[in-house]
């Protein structure tokens, strides 16, 4: 690589490790140490830059940074999105990001057997063995998002008319998954927690079974379901499938990657997990598990034929359509992985944030919160109907006054302009900006009219 070269990625790399001190600092601000740590990159990318600069005909990184458009919503504010939180990526994955965003990337040492899980420079093989060992599964296959996790699986199980239990909070890839194999989905009810129980799954079971003669093909049930996050009794309902002998697939699209997850110990057939939801990894990314038992027929190899010209693919997936990710989005969940195996350790403190936040968001009269409570989840769901609502009836901005309001106190992602129910993210909050965050709340609804018990 020429020296040009080089010297612009390291720009851009130390540019990146500049963001991510930025990210970490605002709008809280800086403790010194960060902020001696912050000034000193900042001298290093101009050193890069003036050295740049001197070459004869060198293109100015500034100018290649600049015309990028950068996107600063995650630098400049706390962003309590709800479901971005754990999909943020981490530096080391921009950094990959750069280095590998070109096209098949991934593949320059792709050699005999032509297979992405093959591919050892990079690592990618041994990615794959750590990804299986990380949730608790024998094998594991990179996949364009926690939905194509799904339609593998459909497609291996589900023929026309077979009936799949999914969950009444199930998400809606979980039907098109569905439906894409032919099948049809069966909805197993709430309790009046809002928690699917193994209990309700066994009776759903039945009622399949008398209705259709013919047993459910899968149980897919999510651990934590997007409207909620509430928990539902995933152990329960794994061992009732397999007391039917029924597959089932673990929806962790919010546990893998923030949270330990064990699928083996969950009783869990398959493992999905979202990269760009919760691996901190570039979308569209995800991961699909398996026990030894599936993968003949998850990860069937082809057996087709050319009937001209009698070409065969040997080794390629059928379910993968031969390989998945094949360039920067492998790479960015590779590069994260090191911190996501790190941070799902660390999940209770994210819980206790989150409790945190929820606890003096309860303490605005008239707040209440729509997810079980305490929180086992960093996402959650409330109701300021009684709150941050009954200022919007009169404002002249009407629910767009709360987002004003937290913008203007370096806060975003909330759904602008809703004051009733919506849901917020506190995952990767430091303890200093969650209270920030909270202290943001109480000062809004103080500043309205609205009582704030202390
Ligand atoms: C519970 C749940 N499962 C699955 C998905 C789909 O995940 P992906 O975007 O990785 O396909 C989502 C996405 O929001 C989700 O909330």
């Amino acid at each position: 690589m020429s020296i040009r070269i080089q010297k612009t990625f390291e720009a851009l790399f130390a540019l990146e490790e500049v963001r991510g001190l930025f990210r970490e600092s605002l709008p809280t601000g800086f403790d010194p140490a960060e902020e001696a740590a912050f000034r000193q990159k900042i001298a290093e990318v101009k050193a890069i830059l003036a050295d740049l600069e001197a070459g004869t005909g060198t293109p100015k990184v500034t100018k290649i940074a600049g015309s990028i458009d950068l996107r600063t919503r995650e630098e400049e504010a706390i962003n309590i999105q709800p479901i971005q939180a754990a999909g943020r990526l981490t530096t080391e994955a921009r950094k990959a990001l750069i280095s590998y965003g070109d096209g098949y990337s991934t593949c320059d040492a792709c050699r005999k057997p032509f297979r992405l899980d093959k591919i050892s420079k990079p690592g990618i093989a041994e990615f794959h063995a750590d990804l299986a060992k990380f949730v608790g599964m024998d094998h594991a296959r990179v996949v364009p998002g926690a939905r194509r996790g799904f339609q593998a699986v459909t497609g291996t199980l589900v023929n026309k008319g077979d009936t799949v239990i999914v969950s009444a909070l199930a998400h809606y890839t979980e039907f098109l998954a569905v439906e894409n194999a032919g099948g049809v989905v069966r909805e197993v009810p709430l309790n009046d927690k809002n928690i699917v129980t193994g209990e309700a799954t066994a009776q759903k079971i039945e009622e399949v079974k008398a209705e259709t003669g013919k047993f459910p093909v899968l149980v897919m049930i999510d651990h934590f379901d997007y409207q909620f996050a509430n928990e539902h009794e995933i152990k329960e309902i794994g061992k009732v499938a397999h007391q039917y002998d029924i597959p089932f697939l673990y929806n962790g699209a919010y546990t893998v990657g923030v949270m330990p997850v064990n699928g083996k110990a969950i009783g869990a057939d398959f493992v999905v997990g979202s990269g760009h939801k919760s691996m901190a990894s570039v979308a569209p990314s995800g991961v699909l598990a398996m026990t030894e038992e599936w993968l003949p027929k998850a990860l069937r190899t082809t057996s087709m034929v050319g009937d001209l010209t009698k070409r065969k693919f040997g080794i390629k997936e059928v379910e993968m359509l031969g390989c998945t990710l094949m360039g920067g989005t492998l790479l960015s969940m590779m590069a994260s992985f090191p911190t996501v195996k790190a941070r799902t350790l660390k999940w209770e403190e994210e819980v206790q944030r989150s409790n945190y936040f929820i606890g003096r968001l309860l303490k605005i009269a008239g707040s209440r919160v729509l997810s079980e409570y305490p929180r086992k989840h960093t996402l959650t769901k409330v109701d300021t109907t009684g709150s941050f609502d009954t200022v919007a009836q009169t404002h002249k901005r009407r629910g767009f006054y709360l987002s004003d309001e937290l913008s203007s106190r370096g806060i975003v992602g909330e759904f602008a302009g809703a004051t009733r129910t919506w849901k917020l993210n506190t995952y990767g909050l430091s303890d200093k900006k969650v209270r920030y965050l909270a202290d943001a709340f109480c000062e809004v609804a103080e500043k309205h009219g609205l009582a704030v018990e202390k």
